[in-house]
């Protein structure tokens, strides 16, 4: 028997339900069992991901044709240390403070890593660790955070479409469009799907 090729993605993107410890929030928080989720199931949350080559992302031509296919026009990098990060503590806590953003977060680890946390259908956390690589998009109107991990440091490159708005909207947020729209087209819309396919 054939074991199934590993997806590349899967050594720079790992995601896992949270554990309701209030630890360190740099800490993994795995639940106890461990749980798991796959990117297949992040999409169904409209999460994306990608395994590009950072060591070489100012000529990689795969990065270039993500950003043409998908309107990145605008790019900058973020690198989260207190040496480089202007009002560094203040951003890290509110980089942590549960919010959505009107338009996609598209966030590419060129160095180090992070936590990215989604909340599921059930409103339940979702850890997406994304190291040296990995690449995601988090969708417009979905409620996430984000954190270092131990190791205390990311070189973010940024995406946006235009001329980028890195507007926070702290939770709750629910009467804004872009989360309403989130809410039809990708929470609901799953669940109808699988409500028809069960019954199929
Ligand atoms: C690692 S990029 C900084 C985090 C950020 O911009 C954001 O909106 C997190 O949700
Ligand atoms: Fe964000």
């Amino acid at each position: 028997m054939v074991a199934p090729e590993k997806d590349p993605r899967e050594e720079v993107i790992q995601a896992w339900y949270m554990d309701d410890s209030d630890e360190d929030q740099r800490l993994p928080h795995h639940k106890d069992p461990e749980e798991f989720v796959s990117l297949d199931q992040l999409s169904e949350l409209g999460v994306l991901s990608w395994r590009l080559d950072a060591d070489n992302y100012e000529t990689d031509e795969e990065l270039k044709k993500i950003r043409e296919t998908r309107g990145y026009s605008y790019m900058d990098i973020c690198d989260v240390c207190p040496e480089k990060l202007p009002n560094y503590e203040e951003k890290i806590k509110n980089f942590f403070e549960e919010h959505l953003h009107t338009d996609e977060e598209i966030r590419y680890a060129v160095e180090g890593s992070g936590y990215f946390d989604i909340r599921d259908r059930n409103d339940k956390w979702i850890r997406i660790w994304v190291k040296k690589g990995g690449m995601i998009v988090l969708p417009a109107g979905s409620y996430h955070r984000f954190t270092l991990d131990t190791d205390n440091y990311i070189k973010a490159m940024r995406l946006f479409v235009g001329d980028p708005v890195w507007t926070p909207y702290n939770r709750p947020q629910d009467h804004l469009p872009a989360r309403k729209e989130y809410v039809e087209k990708v929470l609901q819309k799953e669940m109808s799907d699988r409500t028809i396919n069960a019954a199929a």
